[in-house]
């Protein structure tokens, strides 16, 4: 996908209750020479996400949902910290997910809150579910604050969806 082979910068997450693992593509985006950053739960609890420079030998800590991130509790980690928008493409964990690109994910709302700048503003990180294929459903419920997908990929398919076709400007071009 180009959207992952031109990334310079992604951001993926570790697995936990039997997401799908992206881990393997560590060693592979390191290769070549790309960025990695974790999500990472911003501390005041505004329940948004930073992203965080992630590389093997990254002191971790484990948040309050039992996942590990790395560990910003010493300030150590504030210059490799990004906010959504610096990042090229975001892998996302999912729950859900329907042809249009809608996602649930386990209720928090996090990627949606951190997200929310790429209703309105361009460019913005190209956004990819991960997913197992049973995770498919028809439709899900829209609510105001949900992003789009830009695409979906399970063990299965590629999923493209609407949001991920790139926006006219406004004369057209
Ligand atoms: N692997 C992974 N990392 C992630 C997320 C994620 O969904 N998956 N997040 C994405 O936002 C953030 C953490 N958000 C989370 C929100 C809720 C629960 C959770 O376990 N909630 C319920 C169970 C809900 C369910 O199973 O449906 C619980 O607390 O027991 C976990 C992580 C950041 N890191
Ligand atoms: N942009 C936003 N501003 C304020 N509240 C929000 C926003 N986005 C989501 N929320 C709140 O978060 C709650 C959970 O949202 P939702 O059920 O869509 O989470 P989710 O996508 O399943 O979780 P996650 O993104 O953490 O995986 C909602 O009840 C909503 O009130």
């Amino acid at each position: 996908m180009p959207e992952v082979q031109r990334a310079r910068r992604v951001a993926l997450y570790l697995p936990s209750d039997g997401e799908i693992d992206p881990r393997p593509l560590i060693a592979w985006f390191e290769k070549r020479c790309v960025a990695v950053y974790l999500p990472v739960l911003r501390p005041l609890s505004d329940n948004r996400l930073w992203f965080v420079r992630y590389h093997r030998g990254t002191r971790m800590a484990i948040n309050r949902f039992g996942i590990p991130e790395p560990d910003t509790r010493h300030g150590a980690h504030r210059a490799r910290r990004l906010p959504a928008w610096a990042l090229d493409t975001i892998l996302l964990p999912l729950v859900g997910f329907d042809d249009a690109g809608n996602r649930i994910g386990m209720g928090g709302g996090f990627y949606d809150r951190t997200l929310a700048f790429a209703r309105r503003t361009r460019p913005k990180p190209s956004l990819i579910g991960l997913a197992h294929d049973c995770q498919h459903v028809d439709a899900l419920p829209v609510a105001g604050w949900d992003v789009p997908l830009d695409a979906i990929v399970s063990d299965q398919r590629l999923v493209r969806t609407r949001s991920g076709c790139p926006a006219r400007n406004d004369d057209g071009r």
